[in-house]
């Protein structure tokens, strides 16, 4: 890793945060060796860490300081004021390098529409060659075919040769495939690929793991590989936290970035100067705060806090938008995998002695199975007409420009409104969390699997902002979840239709305990009950976007369609904060595709200079 005397030739880009969006910008820009590049990242480089390398130890991660930024949110009210953790990626690689690991891909209609919402050129098929290049999809072998079916697979779309490897498991068991067949005969069957931008149904997703090493596949392995690392044009300071923007105001109207002012480990301040461009990739969280301290944000917010305002625009941390999850444990029958049986410890230790001897094993492999639905509850589909009246309840506050693209989402037979997954183990939500290893650890004796239904497209919106001028106190994340009310009615008829995946007559449901426990212990088969199961047990799935959201100015934008940041030049934002609508799915292919758009993006416009 650089050293901070490294940094006295100048740079053409500075890439600030070296996380998931920001090493694919770095690594796309630096392969021109006449450009160089310099990424300032606030944590650590653990790229060789078991911790991080190998995938069934991702909970070791949670709530370190050396790896987590480790956000809560303030009491949620539409939550029996609880608090909700918010883990964000504190290394190198970011987030990629403590998620889930899941490769799944946003609908088209989803995508369509942040087009539609005034961003020219970001529709589905001009994203979809992006949704490619990041990737090498490896093929399901027989085995998993021989479980999860997957014969809507499309070896055709496989022809990415990007650096981040994708691969399914060899390790899909029985509840992976009740899964399926109970989504198959409440006729959510999937027959096309889900990369082709529709899919209704369950299916089984592949993960961000090497095959070759059953290892985790982050920005940091795919993207600032040894060969890249060693490119002399490119240096990467860990360590380093990136305080403000600075600017040049003596010119026309737009202040232009000329550089970052880094604090570094030992406390030393320095400004470092850009060039040709200042890149923004510091996550939905935290690239607001730079923004907000380097004057960039709301009049009032900044004089508050003594920054001189550089550009007034309130709309900077603003607009954020996550995916709500409501999280129902089932005790599973006797024989049913759980992964709740890795609280023994000698367990654990036979599992990592198997993945160390072979790579076999569940440590080496992400199980978790997906299904995509339309709006659903405890009849199965909802049809056109019982939309369109709940929907009508709610006319007054469907006036905004996204409030009417989710709405037209939701009325479209062919579009994604639920997302279910199958975790493999129990659910714990305490009321203040310390860290998301709170919420995956196992704590009751018996075991389970959980249940998750996630709201794809929210009405809520929440906001992340600065309450201080000092770059090292976190900025205050508020989702406001089901703020808006209709929200909160979606969600618990999403919790209803899961009473019909549990039935004891499903072949889910036929592998739990009978007469077992479940958390909560109420039924969601009323919708006054489901409401009260989302009030305990909603969480955030870690899906955080849209704060700096690529929109028209005057509609709550920060960024441009060329994701150049409005009122200044020569600075720009690369990272999930743009979004403007989020994305169906979990989000980090959608991330991917963006950052390796806005690489060609930047070279295009050096290319015009
Ligand atoms: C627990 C968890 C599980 C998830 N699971 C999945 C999953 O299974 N599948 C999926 O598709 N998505 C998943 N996601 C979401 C996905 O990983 C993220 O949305 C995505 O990685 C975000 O990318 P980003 O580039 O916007 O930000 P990040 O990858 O978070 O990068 C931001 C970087 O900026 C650095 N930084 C911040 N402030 C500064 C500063 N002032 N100076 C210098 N550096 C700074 C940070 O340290 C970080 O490295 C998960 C996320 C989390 C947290």
């Amino acid at each position: 890793m650089a050293r901070v005397e490294a940094l006295d030739q100048p740079f053409d880009y500075i890439v600030v945060g070296g996380g998931t969006a920001g090493l694919v910008v770095a690594n796309r820009l630096s392969g021109d060796r006449d450009v160089r590049v310099l990424v300032v990242e606030a944590g650590v480089d653990h790229s060789v860490d078991p911790l991080v390398r190998v995938p069934g130890l991702v909970a070791g991660l949670y709530g370190k300081d050396e790896y987590d930024w480790n956000f809560c949110s303030p009491p949620q009210p539409t939550l029996n004021n609880r608090r909700i953790n918010q883990s964000r990626g504190k290394m190198l690689g970011g987030s990629s390098a403590l998620n889930f690991m899941m490769l799944v891909y946003p609908s088209k209609g989803n995508i369509d529409s942040w087009a539609a919402l005034g961003n020219a050129g970001w529709d589905f098929s001009s994203l979809a060659p992006y949704f490619r290049k990041f990737a090498t999809v490896h093929a399901p072998s027989q085995m998993a075919r021989d479980v999860v079916g997957l014969t809507y697979h499309n070896e055709s779309l496989a022809n990415g040769a990007g650096p981040i490897h994708v691969s399914f498991s060899e390790g899909y068991g029985s509840t992976n495939k009740a899964w399926m067949k109970t989504f198959a005969d409440l006729g959510l069957d999937v027959s096309t690929d889900p990369r082709e931008g529709q899919a209704l149904g369950a299916f089984q997703q592949p993960a961000s793991i090497d095959p070759a090493t059953k290892t985790r596949s982050d920005a940091a392995s795919g993207y600032y590989s040894p060969d890249v690392a060693r490119r002399t044009n490119l240096v990467v300071l860990t360590e380093a936290v990136v305080s403000k923007v600075i600017f040049d105001t003596t010119g026309g109207s737009d202040a232009v970035a000329t550089g970052v002012e880094i604090i570094t480990k030992d406390g030393q301040k320095k400004e470092i100067s850009a060039r040709t461009e200042v890149i923004l990739a510091a996550g939905a969280l935290q690239t607001p705060q730079i923004l907000e301290l380097s004057g960039v944000g709301g009049r009032d917010l900044l004089e508050k806090h003594g920054i001189p305002v550089v550009v007034d625009n309130p709309n900077v941390g603003e607009h954020m938008q996550d995916h709500p999850v409501v999280c129902q444990s089932f005790e599973v029958a006797e024989g049913t995998p759980s992964g709740d049986v890795l609280r023994d410890p000698a367990v654990l230790k036979a599992l990592l002695d198997m993945y160390q001897a072979s790579g076999d094993g569940p440590m080496g492999q992400s199980n978790i199975s997906i299904a995509y639905t339309p709006l659903v509850d405890g009849s199965g589909v909802v049809s056109p007409e019982a939309i369109k009246e709940l929907l009508a309840q709610h006319e007054c506050s469907l006036t905004t420009p996204a409030a009417k693209a989710v709405r037209r989402l939701l009325e479209s037979p062919d579009e994604v409104t639920f997302q279910y997954l199958l975790f493999p183990s129990q659910i714990h939500i305490p009321d203040t969390p310390k860290s998301m290893a709170d919420y995956i650890l196992p704590v009751l004796p018996e075991n389970y699997i959980t249940v998750m239904t996630i709201l794809n497209q929210p009405f809520s919106r929440g906001s992340v902002h600065i309450t201080s001028g000092d770059v090292a106190a976190k900025p205050v994340w508020k989702p406001n979840y089901n703020a808006h009310p209709l929200d909160m009615e979606l969600l618990a008829r999403g919790v209803q239709f899961v009473e019909r995946l549990v039935a004891p007559s499903t072949p889910l449901g036929g592998l739990l305990k009978a007469g077992g426990k479940r958390l909560p212990e109420i039924s969601g088969a009323g919708l006054d009950e489901a409401k009260e199961i989302v009030r305990r047990r909603q969480i955030s799935i870690f899906h955080v976007s849209g704060s700096c959201a690529m929109l028209p100015r005057e509609q709550g934008g920060v960024v441009d369609e060329r994701l150049r940041v409005y009122g200044t030049k020569r600075l720009r934002v690369v990272d999930a904060s743009i979004f403007p609508l989020e994305p169906v799915g979990n989000i980090q292919s959608t991330v991917y595709a963006v950052a390796e758009r806005a690489a060609d993006l930047i070279k295009q416009d050096r290319a015009e200079v």
